[in-house]
């Protein structure tokens, strides 16, 4: 199972449950703004600790309430790519990768010459994050979580707000990540017609 989930998060006043499982390489979550998709990212992740329940990704137990299991963070292994894609601001594209690249636990999984050309990124190397479109940002922020070897990869909203041919390129480049590395993902839309070309399985939440 690349996801497993049966827990509940409050993040505010309503609880969320979320509740599936899912064998696909990559699972999408799909609900309307506010129903708590990103919340759901932010337990898997380990910065929010569900009310209740439990989490596993890729055969790995990250929280069960009743077992009293509940890693920390750094232990789990998220490649967490943010709405706002988060880059270091006063890190040029090359030292954010390189900051990737320094958490890696295992060497050798995917170099950094290889994501730099998986993503497209060569010619922002040398560029600030504040120069950069916000597809570009997202791609850089990809290819930072990839070079940390995670050992899965939550994405938030990574197409919305993108014009259509970028998101369409960046669908592409998800696309590829999909298929040429092994890791599951969850990435998580508001929009489900966005969503239906990548995913193997699609979650309604609420
Ligand atoms: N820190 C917080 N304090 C109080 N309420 C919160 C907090 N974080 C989230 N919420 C509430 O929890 C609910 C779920 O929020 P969440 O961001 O997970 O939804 P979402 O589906 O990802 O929305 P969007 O698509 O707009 O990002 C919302 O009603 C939100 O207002």
């Amino acid at each position: 199972m690349s996801f497993d989930l049966d827990c509940v998060v409050r993040p505010g006043a309503a609880p969320i449950i979320a509740r599936f499982a899912s064998e696909a390489r990559l699972t999408a979550l799909v609900g309307p703004s506010g129903v708590g998709k990103t919340s759901v990212l932010n337990a898997i992740a380990g910065i929010l600790a569900p009310v209740e329940g439990r989490i596993a990704v890729a055969g790995q137990v990250l929280f069960d309430s009743e077992a009293g299991v509940n890693l920390p963070p750094e232990a789990r292994g998220a490649g967490y790519v943010f709405q706002d894609a988060r880059l270091f601001p006063h890190q040029r594209v090359h030292a954010n990768l390189v900051y990737g690249e320094r958490l890696a636990r295992n060497a050798g999984w995917i170099g950094r010459d290889e994501v730099i050309e998986l993503l497209g990124v060569g010619h922002l190397l040398d560029r600030w994050p504040a120069t950069l479109s916000g597809g570009e940002a997202r791609r850089v922020a990809i290819g930072r979580a990839l070079l940390a070897a995670p050992r899965f990869l939550l994405l938030d909203e990574p197409l919305s707000s993108l014009d259509a041919e970028k998101a369409e390129r960046l669908a592409a480049l998800i696309e590829r990540i999909r298929d040429e590395i092994a890791v599951p993902i969850l990435l998580v839309s508001h929009a489900a017609e966005e969503v239906e070309r990548l995913a193997g399985q699609v979650v309604t939440l609420g």
